[in-house]
């Protein structure tokens, strides 16, 4: 089943001239939202995307350029349009998305609302489930390297597509998604400086096989991508609320 991705950002944790790097992906009639940052219901007004479109929430890790709208999309969600859309988390992040980054704005025990099944429909996922979403739409989570202990998960899109998230610089991961997996297009982050430290760099990712680096799309850049246009290899800039079709 072809796919549509729609980033509504495409910058950096830091980025100001780009909103957080969060997608919406598209398939069969179904909507899932790829992190939801603090620039994300920003984005969505943009696109004049009502927040109740959204079928599913997918959260990668806890940082805020990919957790922080979610205190104004559970309020909106809830006291606004009052329904409750699907917040998929991984088993590790569910605690501390809620105790840690969610719960000083969310938490009303006065009202009854004392987590995050309170807002959200939540679906708890592991790494290397097969998570159907509707007919002909599924996910698969893997771990990938971030910061030490705060697991970050990028995800496999139908099989055939690869999203990273935060993610450092891992080669062999990304052999196995062009050689074993067959994916036919791989979104990724890129630092646009070096040392990556805890993000892949655009001079690593130039290091892959030219077959490789023809099915990537780079995401997550800093403010001054500009500059790198025409040096990027064979790797494509994402551009931000561009709708890209992925047969
Ligand atoms: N050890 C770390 C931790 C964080 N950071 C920066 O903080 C940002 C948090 O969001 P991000 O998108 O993961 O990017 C991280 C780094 O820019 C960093 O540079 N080094
Ligand atoms: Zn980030
Ligand atoms: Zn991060």
């Amino acid at each position: 089943m072809s796919l549509q991705i729609q980033m509504l950002g495409t910058g950096s944790a830091f980025a100001k001239k780009f909103y957080n790097n969060n997608a919406l992906v598209y398939c069969n009639g179904y909507t899932l939202l790829i992190d939801c940052g603090f620039t994300a219901p920003r984005s969505l007004y943009e696109l004049k995307i009502p927040l109740n479109q959204i079928d599913a929430i997918l959260i990668t890790h806890i940082h805020a350029d990919h957790v922080g709208g979610l205190e104004e999309m559970a309020f909106q969600l809830k006291y606004v349009f009052n329904t409750r859309i699907k917040l998929i988390v991984p088993a590790t992040i569910v605690d501390p998305l809620w105790d840690t980054s969610l719960k000083g704005g969310l938490s009303n025990p006065a009202e009854g609302m004392t987590g995050l099944d309170d807002y959200f429909e939540v679906i708890i996922v592991d790494e290397g489930d097969i998570i159907p979403l509707h007919d002909g739409f599924n996910i698969e989570l893997v771990l990938t390297e971030h910061i030490p202990n705060k697991p970050s998960y990028s995800v496999y899109l139908n099989d055939n597509t690869f999203f990273s998230a935060d993610m450092k610089f891992m080669p062999a991961l990304i052999h196995h998604v062009h050689y074993e997996r067959k994916c036919k297009y791989i979104l990724h982050e890129c630092q646009l400086f070096s040392p990556g430290l805890v993000h892949a760099t655009l001079d690593e990712l130039l290091t892959l096989p030219e077959s490789i680096q023809e099915k990537i799309l780079l995401m997550h850049y800093g403010d001054n991508i500009s500059q790198f246009v025409g040096n990027t290899g064979r790797m494509e800039i994402m551009e931000q609320h561009r709708i890209y079709q992925f047969p």
